[in-house]
């Protein structure tokens, strides 16, 4: 029970405020408990119609089955979830820089110092969530996000799953961050997230993904396939090496987190402990 008699994960126990973005499935909005002490949340509103018709019911019940055992600094915190006959609303952790994709095309690229921090962060989820069993699967900058403190939040967890998967999916959105065993439709591990890494401090260095081609998917997924990756000379040595340890086809080849964390290129940046 609550002050005002309904449960406390209810809509009319929320003020909504303003619209923080908008995706596939619904919008998401900031919003604070009308009871002190007002805590700030987003607010991510879900049509079940939808949700219905995109045959992804199932995947939403995962993420939150998911999403709300885990807690690590990096990792967007689903606080829980409740609905009414339309909607389903996920109650998440507002994270005040918002989306790091807009930064992202904002700069153009990042500086390797802090594309070494944000990689980092990432590492340091991506093993918490490997130590669970978990692997995120759609690891990209649109599901990226930036909290107070300018630390990277992995978002959206709708793509995750308990590995190992091989479970076909119609995979929507960009190619640019599948692997060639997700490619060729195999079955994966966790080792597609390090594959992932691999693309994600590519792009973050150089300002687009690695195997992008402009001639379309079968050019872009050739270009996976073969690894056809080309790494320009304005990205420092240490980098690169990193970046072509994990761009690697085969997923046992792929440096494992552990090792991410102790590469040159992430001790070099690391926080100074005063
Ligand atoms: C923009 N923004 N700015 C600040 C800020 N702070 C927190 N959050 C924000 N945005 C929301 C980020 C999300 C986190 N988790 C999500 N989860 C989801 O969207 N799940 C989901 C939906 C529909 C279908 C499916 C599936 F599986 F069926 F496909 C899964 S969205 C913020």
């Amino acid at each position: 029970g609550s002050a005002n008699g309904t449960a406390p994960l209810a809509l009319p126990n929320f003020q909504i405020g303003r619209p923080l973005g908008k995706g596939k499935f619904g919008r998401v909005y900031l919003a604070r408990t009308k009871a002190p002490p007002h805590f700030i949340v987003a607010l991510k509103c879900l049509h079940k119609q939808e949700i219905v018709a995109g045959k992804v019911e199932k995947q939403v019940r995962r993420e939150i089955e998911i999403q709300q055992n885990l807690r690590h600094p990096n990792i967007l915190r689903l606080y829980g979830y409740f609905h009414d006959s339309k909607r389903i609303f996920l109650v998440l952790e507002f994270a005040a820089e918002g989306e790091l994709y807009k930064q992202l095309s904002k700069l153009g690229k990042f500086d390797e110092k802090r594309s070494s921090r944000y990689i980092a962060q990432m590492a340091d989820a991506l093993s918490y969530l490997h130590k669970k069993h978990v692997i995120h699967r759609d690891i990209k900058p649109e599901n990226l996000l930036i909290g107070l403190k300018g630390e990277l939040k992995i978002g959206d967890f709708g793509w995750s799953v308990h590995a190992p998967s091989d479970r076909r999916h119609t995979l929507c959105g960009t190619l640019d961050y599948l692997p060639p065993e997700m490619v060729e439709g195999k079955e994966h591990t966790s080792k597609v997230d390090l594959w992932a890494l691999g693309v994600l401090c590519y792009e973050f260095i150089v300002g687009g993904p690695p195997f992008e081609d402009l001639a379309g998917h079968s050019a872009t997924y050739r270009r996976i396939r073969n690894v056809d990756l080309h790494v320009p000379d304005s990205v420092s040595p240490e980098a690169k090496d990193l970046i072509t340890r994990l761009l690697r086809y085969n997923p046992d080849d792929r440096l494992p987190l552990a090792e991410v964390l102790q590469h040159p290129w992430i001790k070099k940046y690391e926080k100074k402990r005063s």
